[in-house]
């Protein structure tokens, strides 16, 4: 019999091997415990461990995780990846952010980051196109592409839906967007809003000439979702929109699959994101979020608008640099930058961020003073006068929508 107990998840001189995963905890022990003792709790009960001496009869594979970097409240595991399911979102979860968010030893503990090895994420479908959207699908050039999302978010009927989409479409926008909350709702169905949103889709693309596309949400239960999928490549759509905390990982993993077949992009909404990753010092970093987003095949991905608009939001340069950087050949994801946007924030969201983004906006655009058409307009001009240089005053002076959009809103950050 050989005792296993917490202790032997710690180990202070552990070097990493690359095919580790590699996580970073902020964590706050409890009141009576030091350092030490939590962070080899926190990988005791995150590999194999429990809070028990354990004893083991004869010997058993490996699968500890080890606590090697402490430095203040910062703490590092290392995952050997042989522990992990491939391919297998939630069970990597239930390892890394599954027990230890609730155990007595932390009075508080947050995963901040990974370093994924790469045979884990190989193991992941990743992103089926990536930011290559705004070029192979609507030849956006060097501008961010935009969308918009129509307001009152449900409330509208099918009718006052499509006709939304087509003035938004008509007036400049590449993308109409469901709002997260609007699926298969009695005033307003997903076949016909389907149907009738692509159709006013079709005649906006005859009038501009330029290519235009619809994020519908088809978040539901899994087994619905891949029939909607199977639905909106039937129609001729480009996108899905997927709710991915919402409906969780299995569910947008099913969904990619099934994209593959269809050859169709994931649009990720991030709804409730802030229930992880809000409080600072507790739950997952919306930085990981976005991180299981990309392995599980998230093409474009919500990740705020660098503290302009009105939500709060983590870190959005960080992330997006994240999402862009190399990842063993896995494609990337597409930033779009959502929530209180409006077009005098564009030039400065443009300085924080850059151009490879997608750009949203609701009210921004739906509470133009001449109605959603005259925003559509004055959102694209914002865009157009910020990736050609010219300043928003100077843009408007022959641009009368974005000169009663500025007129209006200015440079102001929305609560
Ligand atoms: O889903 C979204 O991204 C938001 O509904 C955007 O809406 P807003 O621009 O009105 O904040
Ligand atoms: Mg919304």
């Amino acid at each position: 019999m050989t005792g296993i107990t917490y202790e032997d998840f710690l180990d202070l001189d552990y070097e990493p091997v690359a095919s580790d995963l590699v996580c970073t905890f902020t964590v706050q022990p409890a009141s009576d415990m030091d350092m030490d003792a939590a962070a080899s709790r926190v990988a005791s009960e995150s590999s194999n461990g429990t809070w028990a001496e354990l004893q083991v009869d004869g010997t058993i594979t490996d699968l500890s995780a080890t606590a090697f970097g402490i430095d203040g409240n910062t703490v590092q595991v290392a995952y050997p990846e042989e522990l992990f399911e491939a391919g297998n979102m939630p069970q990597v979860l239930s390892c890394i952010a599954g027990n230890i968010m609730g155990m007595k030893a932390v009075d508080r503990i947050r995963l901040e980051d990974c370093e994924w090895p790469e045979g884990l994420v190989t193991s992941f479908m990743g992103p089926q196109f990536g930011s290559a959207v705004r070029n192979d699908i609507f030849d956006a050039g060097e501008r961010p592409i935009t969308a918009t999302v129509p307001k009152p978010k449900v409330g509208l009927s099918t009718d006052q839906h499509v006709q939304v989409g087509y003035e938004a479409w008509t007036g400049g926008l590449d993308l109409l967007k469901d709002d997260e909350n609007l699926t298969d709702q009695s005033f307003n169905r997903f076949d016909e809003r389907l149907t009738e949103s692509l159709a006013a889709r079709d005649d906006a693309q005859d009038e501009t000439g330029e290519k235009k596309s619809y994020l519908i949400n088809v978040t539901a239960d899994a087994n619905t979702m891949l029939e909607r999928v199977d639905r909106v490549a039937e129609e001729g759509c480009e996108y899905v929109m997927v709710d991915v905390v919402t409906c969780g990982w299995a569910a947008v993993q099913a969904v990619r699959e099934r994209c593959e077949k269809h050859g169709l992009a994931i649009h990720a909404h991030r709804a409730m994101h802030a229930a992880f990753d809000r409080v600072p010092t507790q739950g997952v970093s919306m930085r990981v979020i976005a991180q299981i987003s990309r392995l599980c095949g998230a093409d474009q991905l919500h990740t705020g608008t660098a503290d302009l608009g009105k939500l709060a939001n983590e870190d959005t340069v960080g992330i997006n640099e994240w999402l862009y950087g190399d990842l063993y050949g896995t494609n990337d994801v597409l930033p779009m930058a959502s929530g209180g946007l409006h077009p005098g924030l564009v030039p400065e969201l443009v300085k924080r961020v850059g151009t490879n983004i997608g750009v949203q906006a609701g009210g921004g655009v739906h509470g133009h003073p001449d109605g959603t058409h005259a925003g559509a307009k004055a959102f694209r001009q914002a865009v157009d006068a910020t990736v050609e240089g010219t300043s928003l005053e100077e843009y408007a002076e022959d641009h009368p929508e974005l000169k009663v959009a500025i007129d209006k809103w200015g440079t102001e950050t929305p609560r």
